[in-house]
């Protein structure tokens, strides 16, 4: 499991640790690591032209000092000071006595083997200021290795609201920050190493499961178990006009280890025909048979209304997803009140801004898409219900305020009908018994697993490849 903390819980952890080591000794734990990543990129440090942008704060102190332990190395260390008459000090001394320099060339950042970004860490707010703004945009020869946090990205939320600095490697310290594991702020962070320094801190607001997390998740069948005892996932979706998003659902649910799925709907026909192990139900969910979890809304047209209210009614829980959504927000939080089984709600970003403007936060996609943490929270919270909202980063709350965080998946994945197989396979974990939050982030996993396998190295895929890609994803966690 990752886990990642919000500023003022790292700020308590951090101020505790500090009164009971000597004076620096936290910096100096940070900056070590930082120099060993650093090293660890260049070729060799020796001869090497190291470049700090540095600020004000800590975060440029952990940056000057690092520079130190490299130029010591034989690195040629330079540091631009974006506030000179507020530079760290003690880390300036330590990069001098190193035998690095300041330069007040910013042409040095376009030739330097390796860039380090000391702007802002966690104590940084909004967008890069005016005397770093220009870097965000520069052209850079080596990598560039962002200390704590990539300058411009909200630590706690990943927003990013103007310029800011994209990192080939984040550094960060102590913990993860939410902003590095959420787009847009993940894209920003590269990829990102943690170094522990001792804090201790308390549960996180936000997690990401591994692999191994995700595996301990999965359904086994036991010698006892037989296709219902296993769990059956009823599917009510497609309908004349969008007949194959059910046939996509039920290709997700059949592999999501769930004992048996049935179906009701307007393409039992074409389910069939494509996937003959399907249960056919003619009545809708509330007389279709039993089943330990219901997926209701890809495809289903006008039909979703009356398909949602139908297994909302019913007593198991309920996964609802593109037209399900719509009409859930039309109808508004209250539908959902009383519901003895727990609800999932599956939005992309647009469905989200319906789902929000139904409790009066009236928003667009773009919005959401840059304020995922927020929307995911808030919906989870107004609705009562556990939301997993797709996208880039794939964000799952419920509604105790537990938000786990997915970014298995490729762009590949943003192809019509990829979510109709995610909603298949999360309604098919939820009818083995998973909570909806770990079968909404284990099936976001999963299905980010799927992608990156049937896009092998990059090429287009389908819908019904990320179906057929379910298994080998499954047993590559398992295996
Ligand atoms: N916590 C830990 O456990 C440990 C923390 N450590 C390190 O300390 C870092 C935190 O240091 P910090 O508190 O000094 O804040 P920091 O991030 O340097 O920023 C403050 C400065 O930035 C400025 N500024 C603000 N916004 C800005 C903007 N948009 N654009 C430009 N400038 C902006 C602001 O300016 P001012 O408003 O004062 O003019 C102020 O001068 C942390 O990230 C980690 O690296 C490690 O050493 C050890 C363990
Ligand atoms: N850039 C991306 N990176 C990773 N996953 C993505 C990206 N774009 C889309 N996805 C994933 O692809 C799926 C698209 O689902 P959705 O928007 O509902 O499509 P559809 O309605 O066509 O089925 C979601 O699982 C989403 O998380
Ligand atoms: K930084």
């Amino acid at each position: 499991m990752r886990y990642a903390h919000h500023v003022d819980q790292v700020r308590t952890a951090e101020a505790a640790l500090m009164a009971a080591l000597p004076e620096g000794a936290l910096m100096q734990r940070a900056a070590a690591g930082l120099a060993a990543t650093c090293a660890g990129l260049l070729p060799r440090v020796y001869g090497s032209r190291v470049l700090v942008l540095a600020g004000s704060g800590d975060n440029g102190g952990d940056a000057l000092y690092a520079a130190a332990r490299l130029a010591r190395r034989g690195a040629h260390a330079e540091a631009l000071l974006l506030d000179p008459a507020k530079a760290h000090a003690e880390g300036l001394a330590a990069l001098r006595a190193a035998g690095g320099r300041v330069t007040d060339d910013a042409g040095a950042f376009g030739r330097a083997d390796l860039v380090l970004d000391g702007i802002v860490g966690i104590g940084g707010r909004g967008p890069l200021r005016p005397a770093a703004a220009p870097f965000a945009a520069m052209a850079r020869r080596g990598p560039v290795v962002a200390v704590d946090v990539p300058s411009g990205v909200d630590p706690d939320t990943g927003e990013v609201t103007g310029p800011a600095l994209r990192a080939d490697v984040t550094v960060c310290f102590g913990t993860h920050k939410p902003g590095l594991l959420v787009d847009p702020g993940a894209g920003y962070a590269g990829v990102v190493h943690l170094v522990k320094i001792g804090l201790d801190l308390p549960p996180a607001p936000v997690e990401a499961l591994q692999g191994a997390d995700v595996a301990a998740l999965l359904p086994v069948p036991g010698t006892e178990s037989d296709k219902y005892r296993r769990g059956v996932v009823g599917v009510a979706a497609g309908s004349t006009r969008y007949p194959g998003a059910a046939l996509l659902a039920v290709a997700g649910a059949l592999r999501g280890g769930a004992g048996a799925v049935r179906y009701t709907g307007h393409a039992a026909e074409e389910v069939v025909r494509r996937h003959p192990e399907t249960l056919i139900s003619d009545a809708g969910p509330a007389r279709a048979g039993r089943v330990q979890a219901w997926v209701v809304g890809p495809g289903g047209g006008d039909g979703a209304e009356h398909a949602l209210r139908e297994a909302l009614d019913t007593e198991v829980p309920v996964l609802a997803d593109a037209d399900a959504l719509t009409e859930l927000a039309r109808l508004g939080p209250d539908l959902l009140a009383g519901r003895p089984a727990p609800t999932l709600l599956t939005p992309h970003a647009g469905e989200a801004a319906r789902l929000l403007a139904g409790v009066g936060e009236h928003t667009d996609a773009e919005t959401v898409a840059a304020r995922r943490l927020w929307a995911a929270r808030l919906i989870a919270a107004r609705y009562g219900a556990t939301v997993l909202l797709k996208g880039s980063t794939t964000v799952v709350a419920d509604p105790e305020g537990t938000v786990r965080v997915n970014a298995t998946g490729t762009g590949w994945l943003g192809t019509a009908g990829s979510g109709d197989v995610l909603s298949g396979l999360a309604g098919s974990l939820l009818a083995t018994g998973l909570t909806p939050l770990d079968a909404a982030s284990a099936a976001a996993h999963l299905h980010g697993l799927a992608g990156r396998h049937a896009a092998g190295p990059g090429a287009p895929i389908t819908a019904l490849d990320i179906a057929d890609a379910l298994r080998p994803a499954w047993q590559s966690l398992t295996g």
